[in-house]
């Protein structure tokens, strides 16, 4: 094993020495962060292999690479490698763990689907911030006293996803929906823990072996089961000829367009990954970056001053938020794009795999090798930014206070296999964000000292550790 791995190696970028079975893991004590990566690049380069188990992956990091590698070479980089983890829940169906002209229909049909549903107009801004009304709400019932604020906010995420996706919201005592949250939450985080990771390297021998996955399989089950009641009812209750109001409706429609077509790419199976798709790939990120959100508010109080005072000069009291807005708040625009940036919540991206042999940067990368764009390496690259390692709103401000984009702000990707939410993503941060900030100002129980924002547990994003707050309404 260890010479097989010798001569496999010779043949792609330099790494560090990769052990039998485990190959680089346990060196990296089964997290593939920050540090560990960062030391690594110092190493070996901006481009490296790194063994995960017994599969060689190649790390490109710094945003140069990474542009050239998401952007020129996007044809050829486009593929998904598969993860076991993945596969065994998801098979091959939906977005983002499917390739080829599957991969293109059910990319299209989503993005179409966001479109109709009103994205990019008024429609779904309504929708939006309907729900930022009942997390308001929520947070005020506490009145200043300490509170986590993670499980409010998913709850309001998810429903945004509810909406889209179901076309109605859940209220947030409903048992059942409290519980497809639950489960989903097992579900995704799964993929980023250290028993992940030992899954995706040791697919083969792990149905043999004990250990959580064997729980998680069961409640993938029940979300699944949870999906496939909501397409049912819809079945039941869509009367033909309706116009469509959510995502599930418009599926069941060019389901029954193309039900004689026998190379049809839809099916009930596709439309169930898809729906958890939305909330694995929608739900959690933007529900985690708010989390960030509160927290860096937190520790970095006189930003939180700055960013109401703004708000204040330019909002009337009662007047209703849009995304528009956003070209009269520079500061906080600022402020909500670095806070993206430091966070780096998704930290690697999803695993990319060459089309082909191909020649990137001077280096051969054979036909199939899982490739990791370091997402994370272009947010904190020195080259292109004045403070990497600190959080800075002036990284997106010029000497005029007027906001600036920076090409290295690539936290959606780039890129054929960009974020397929990026514009929704944006919209929900900026409204939640600053109706949160309009409000209530945020601070620590008085006998907490810890800084939230210092450190991080590693699922499938990058999230704070549990924290309670106080939200003061203003
Ligand atoms: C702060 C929020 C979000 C962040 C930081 C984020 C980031 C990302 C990243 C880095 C990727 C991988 C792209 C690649 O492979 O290069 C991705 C893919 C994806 N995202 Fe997001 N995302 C966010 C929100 C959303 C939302 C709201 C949706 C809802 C529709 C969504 C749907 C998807 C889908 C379907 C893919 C797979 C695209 C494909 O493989 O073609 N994301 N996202």
């Amino acid at each position: 094993q260890f010479l097989k791995l010798q001569w496999v190696g010779k043949r792609l970028p330099p790494g560090p020495t990769p052990l039998p079975f485990l190959g680089n893991l346990w060196t990296l004590r089964f997290r593939i962060d920050r540090d560990s990566l960062s030391q690594l690049e110092k190493t070996y380069g901006k481009i490296y292999t790194l063994w995960l188990g017994q599969n060689p992956a190649v790390l490109v990091n710094g945003y140069e690479a990474l542009r050239d590698c998401l952007i020129s070479f996007s044809d050829v980089f486009v593929l998904r490698a598969p993860s076991p983890y993945f596969m065994k829940i998801f098979g091959d169906n939906g977005i983002t763990f499917s390739n080829g002209e599957l991969w293109k229909h059910n990319r299209r049909f989503g993005l179409m689907t966001l479109r109709n549903l009103g994205l990019g107009n008024r429609n779904m801004e309504v929708r939006i911030q309907e729900e930022i009304r009942y997390l308001l709400n929520n947070y005020a019932a506490k009145e200043g006293r300490p509170m986590n604020p993670d499980l409010p906010l998913r709850n309001s995420v998810g429903n945004v996803m509810c909406a889209v996706v179901f076309g109605h919201r859940f209220d947030t005592d409903d048992k059942h929906f409290l519980h497809f949250m639950k489960v989903f939450d097992m579900v995704i985080k799964f993929p980023g823990t250290a028993w992940g990771k030992v899954y995706d390297a040791l697919s083969s021998l792990m149905p043999l072996l004990p250990g959580p996955h064997k729980k998680l399989f069961a409640c993938w089950e029940e979300v699944r089961s949870f999906v496939r009641e909501e397409i049912k009812l819809h079945q039941e209750r869509r009367v033909a000829g309706d116009p469509p109001e959510d995502l599930i409706d418009y599926y069941l429609d060019e389901m029954a367009k193309t039900k004689d077509n026998p190379t049809s790419l839809c099916n009930e199976n596709n439309l169930n990954v898809i729906v958890a798709e939305f909330f694995l790939a929608g739900m959690e990120t933007t529900s985690v970056t708010l989390l960030w959100a509160l927290g860096y508010m937190v520790d970095y109080p006189d930003v939180q001053v700055k960013v109401q005072k703004e708000l204040d000069a330019v909002l009337e009291p009662s007047e209703i938020i849009r995304y528009e807005d956003r070209k009269r708040l520079p500061y906080t625009n600022a402020v909500i794009h670095e806070l993206q940036r430091f966070a780096s919540i998704v930290q690697v991206g999803v695993t990319r795999m060459s089309i082909k042999d191909t020649k990137f940067k001077g280096f051969f990368i054979p036909k199939g090798t899982p490739l990791f764009a370091n997402i994370d390496s272009a947010l904190i690259d020195p080259e292109h930014w004045e403070t990497p390692q600190h959080f800075n709103p002036n990284h997106f401000l010029d000497e005029d206070g007027n906001f600036v984009t920076k090409e290295a702000f690539i936290p959606f990707s780039a890129g054929l296999r960009v974020c397929m939410g990026e514009q929704l993503a944006r919209i929900q941060l900026f409204l939640f964000f600053t109706n949160l900030l309009r409000e209530f100002t945020f601070h620590l129980p008085r006998e907490e000292k810890r800084k939230i924002t210092s450190d991080y547990i590693l699922g499938s994003t990058s999230k704070p550790h549990p924290y309670q707050i106080c939200a003061v309404s203003r």
